[in-house]
């Protein structure tokens, strides 16, 4: 099985979660991890299962001003975090719009602030309805992982995260799949 997992970051925990479930789905399947900077269609053609995660801002996926805002708190001293190369550049919003259909199957995730999802938004449910709309099916429902009031990751997420890539190495070879609406 291919899998690809593009991501969005703007201080590294997207990265460190995207990189995490890759671990977790394992050996025995051919994983690329990408920055979306970096996700041409090609990256993505032909894989069986397009893992899509980036960082909840104002409730729901980040866009060019709130990822100005983000680099503004970066560059804040003692701000505690550091840009990714290219952070402040397209994000998730602007892959989508370029990337037409997406084949195979696919899941989605997010990083953001521990809470109900009704108060901190989450930008994975819109990154799940996305993937839907250019034709991926879901082989399971979003899911969030979270970052504490310093934008680092909180305790035990890391493995979560892989313990997350390796449940959807199982159910991206099972036969049945179901839709997951959100
Ligand atoms: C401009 C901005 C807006 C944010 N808005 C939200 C929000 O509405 N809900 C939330 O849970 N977290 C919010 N956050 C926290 C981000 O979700 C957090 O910084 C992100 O998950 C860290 O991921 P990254 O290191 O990959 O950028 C916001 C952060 C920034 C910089």
């Amino acid at each position: 099985m291919r899998v690809v997992v593009v991501y969005e970051s703007m201080f590294g925990n997207t990265r460190q979660i995207g990189q995490a479930i890759a671990d977790g789905i394992g050996p025995l399947h051919e994983v690329v991890v990408i920055p979306v900077r970096d996700a041409n269609p090609e990256v993505i053609s032909g894989a069986d299962v397009v893992v899509v995660g980036g960082p909840t801002h104002v409730h729901g996926m980040s866009r060019p001003a709130s990822r100005t805002s983000a680099g503004e708190i970066a560059r804040k001293p003692p701000s505690g975090v550091a840009l990714e190369p290219g952070a402040e550049g397209p994000g998730l919003r602007e892959w989508f719009a370029r990337c037409g259909v997406i084949e195979g199957y696919a899941a989605a995730f997010d990083t953001r602030a521990h809470g109900p999802s009704i108060l901190t938004g989450r930008a994975s449910k819109r990154i799940h309805r996305l993937l839907r709309r250019h034709g991926a099916r879901q082989v399971c429902p979003p899911e969030s992982f979270f970052v504490t009031k310093d934008n680092a990751l909180a305790p035990g997420e890391i493995d979560r995260a892989r313990r997350w890539g390796e449940h959807l190495s199982h159910v991206a070879t099972e036969p049945a799949r179901t839709e997951f609406p959100v």
